[in-house]
């Protein structure tokens, strides 16, 4: 299976509608891959709290109709990272998008998680609850979305579900890069599956971003990672390593559920 992760700079002296369009063009050039995986907010950038609202889109909006056409156009399974979601009987939600390579819309995943404790995202916007998969040939994608990543028992959920390869598109700035990288590595170990965590380049909001997206295989070795800038990030991969890992090495199947907390 062939995976291009697009790791977009977002900068502040580029229009969201530029972006939008210089990015179907990318996802256009990776014809001929299975999957294409695109960052958290790239239109606005994840840290510029002051656009959510600004440009926030209904589930339909523009980046859908764009992202559905790049996908059919390319012919490729496409993550199409995700947008500030304006729900006409709700909040905002930071809500992923998933087409197919016919350009159907097969997974809207909220975010649950969300990030800046009592500021930004965290007030801004509403926090999903449903875990979400989606069935591709040959694998099971899980999905989650940046800040998610800390939170070890939503990938749990997902591989219960069936996940196989965690897709993470993030917004992840550079003063915690170390962080990013150790993550996505344990969620790959702790889950025996394949992480393609897809973050931005670019400074948005005075925040640097860290780039260096990265696919991680289900031993934990690090199979491609970007550097600091934007860049395509192509890797080809088998999915059928995850079964094979999971029988080499079954410890998922070693876990122990439902523990009594201390007694006092
Ligand atoms: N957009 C985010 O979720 C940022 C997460 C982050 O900066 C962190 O977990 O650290």
């Amino acid at each position: 299976m062939r995976a291009s992760l697009i790791q977009i700079a977002v900068n502040e002296d580029e229009s969201v509608d530029s972006r939008r369009q210089r990015v179907a063009a990318l996802v256009r050039e990776q014809a001929g891959a299975d999957l294409v995986v695109l960052p958290e907010l790239w239109t606005t950038g994840a840290f510029a709290h002051e656009e959510f609202g600004r440009e926030a889109e209904p589930l339909e909006g523009p980046t859908y109709e764009t992202m559905a056409k790049a996908a059919s156009d390319a012919g490729v399974w496409l993550h199409a990272g995700s947008i500030p979601e304006r729900d006409p009987d709700g909040p905002l939600y930071n809500t992923s998008l998933v087409f197919s390579p016919s350009g159907e819309p097969v997974a809207a995943y909220r975010k649950i998680h969300r990030f800046g404790f009592d500021k930004g995202e965290a007030v801004l916007m509403g926090a999903g609850r449903d875990l979400v998969t989606v069935r591709l040939p040959g694998t099971t994608l899980g999905v989650a979305t940046c800040y998610d990543l800390r939170f070890p028992e939503l990938f749990r959920g997902l591989v219960d579900a069936g996940a196989e390869t965690l897709v993470i598109p993030a917004g992840w700035p550079e003063r915690r890069r170390a962080h990013w990288t150790l993550l996505a590595q344990a969620r790959a170990v702790e889950n025996q599956a394949f992480v393609l965590a897809c973050g931005t380049a670019g400074t948005h909001a005075g925040v640097p971003q860290a780039g260096h997206s990265i696919v991680v295989d289900p031993w934990g070795e690090v199979l491609a990672e970007a550097g600091p800038d934007e860049e395509v990030l192509t890797v080809d991969f088998d999915p059928a390593k995850v079964a094979a890992t999971r029988e080499q090495f079954p410890a998922l199947k070693d876990r122990v559920l439902g523990l009594e907390p201390p007694r006092r």
